[in-house]
């Protein structure tokens, strides 16, 4: 057993280790955060497919599905095992922990660590519904934020950018030296290159998603009735140069047009409903990459305090509308829009205020820093409450299902 003791090591959001009990502990903290439905699922539950699901939002689709909609079924996701001088990435120690509350609650619930994109992975799942989980699924959440996607059809991989388009943008953002103190600089993002937007389409976009529903139609296991939503983002003028109107606001454009299309042809053939799920801003590795979203996120935290809607809680609704217990009206461009705490004018002023006035002077009293900081660290299994970061830990967790 490879037992130590683990302190965080990082390059500005990115560490190198993850802290397996801290991992576990913030699984256990989103699971409590989760409210309890008010009767509590009855049966086997309903046959479920989470994509992207040991960390962010597929995570809190996971553990909310368990929860709310007492879900069964299969979860996906593409972590690195823990090696010799390495400890996992925190999305495998996550799953770890996400299986061991599936077991608790009397769920059969199968995590699957691979590529997504690949045909490969599509096939096991169909597989394992097959064979494991009556032929029949009755929800996909697709969840996936990945910086590459290789296409099975061309062999060709495709790199997601996260650039403006048409002309360079100028953004405050939010960096903290080695010794956490936090700094106010500007940044500026080239112009995407003319194939930039293309590449991020192929990997951010609606292709992989359809390719999923295409390819488990084509084999027969889609339930009548079946339901699948893919989560979006839009965001605040504050960041839309680099955000929405950038390459990824191309590529969720194209997802959202998917959905529609999706939607369209499973009314058709299984009397069923694609849509897309627009979230609130969240700390998670994938947002803390994109410039100005940390300002931004710290400065949303620093007006709205415990009023900021986390993940879990937002995927609470989701599968309340999912599963039919409790449906939310779409906008009008059949987007389920769970970001309404957000973007309501009042906190977008307040926002905007604070982001006109913020410098690494007044940063501190603008933006909720410790709760930012915090979360970062949190996404590596540092900084969670009740851990002892002194005592040496085992890092070699085996993924669910393997045998040590
Ligand atoms: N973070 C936010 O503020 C926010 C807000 C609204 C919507 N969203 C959306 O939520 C979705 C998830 O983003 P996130 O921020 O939770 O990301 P994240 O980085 O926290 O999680 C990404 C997940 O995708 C998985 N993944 C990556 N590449 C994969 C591959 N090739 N095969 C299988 N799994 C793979 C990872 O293992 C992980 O489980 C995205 O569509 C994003 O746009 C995020």
């Amino acid at each position: 057993m490879n037992e130590r003791v683990l302190t965080p090591r990082n390059r500005g959001f990115l560490f190198l280790d993850s802290h397996p009990e801290g991992c576990r502990r913030s699984v256990a903290d989103m699971w409590r955060a989760c409210p309890d439905p008010a009767d509590a699922p009855q049966g086997p539950g309903p046959v479920a497919l989470v994509i992207g699901s040991s960390a962010g939002y597929g995570l809190a689709a996971t553990l909310a599905g368990l929860k709310r909609a007492g879900i069964r079924g299969i979860a996906v996701s593409f972590e690195k095992a823990p090696t010799e001088r390495r400890t996992a990435t925190a999305g495998w120690y996550r799953t770890a922990a996400t299986a061991d509350i599936a077991r608790t609650a009397g769920r059969d619930l199968v995590f699957l660590n691979g590529d997504a994109f690949s045909d490969t992975m599509k096939d096991q799942v169909a597989d394992l519904v097959e064979r494991r989980f009556g032929g029949r699924l009755d929800h996909l959440v697709y969840s996936v934020a990945a910086p590459r996607r290789t296409d099975p059809d061309t062999g060709t991989t495709y790199a997601s950018v996260l650039k403006p388009i048409g002309r360079a943008h100028l953004t405050k953002t939010l960096v903290f030296d080695d010794q956490g103190v936090p700094e106010v600089r500007e940044v500026e993002t080239g112009p995407a290159e003319p194939d930039d937007v293309e590449q991020t389409v192929a990997v951010m976009g609606g292709a992989d998603w359809e390719r999923w529903i295409d390819h488990l139609s084509d084999r027969g296991v889609l339930a009548e009735g079946f339901s699948t939503a893919a989560l979006s983002y839009i965001g605040s003028p504050l960041t839309a140069a680099i955000y929405r109107q950038g390459t990824i606001g191309v590529a969720k454009a194209h997802l959202e047009a998917t959905a529609r299309t999706l939607d369209e042809r499973l009314g058709k053939t299984v009397g069923g409903r694609a849509v897309t799920c627009v979230n609130g801003a969240a700390v998670t590795q994938s947002s803390t990459a994109i410039p100005g979203i940390a300002l931004y996120t710290g400065l949303l935290r620093g007006v709205l305090g415990q009023d900021m809607l986390p993940p879990v809680r937002q995927l609470a609704a989701l599968w309340d509308d999912l599963t039919g217990r409790s449906p939310l009206a779409p906008d009008d461009e059949d987007r389920i829009r769970l970001d309404t705490w957000e973007l309501a004018d009042d906190v977008q002023a307040a926002v905007a205020d604070r982001w006109e006035a913020a410098t690494t002077d007044t940063i501190g009293g603008l933006a909720d820093l410790d709760w930012f900081h915090a979360e970062v660290r949190r996404l590596y299994g540092f900084s969670v409450p009740g851990v002892d970061y002194a005592a040496p830990v085992a890092t070699d967790v085996p993924w669910p299902g393997q045998t040590p």
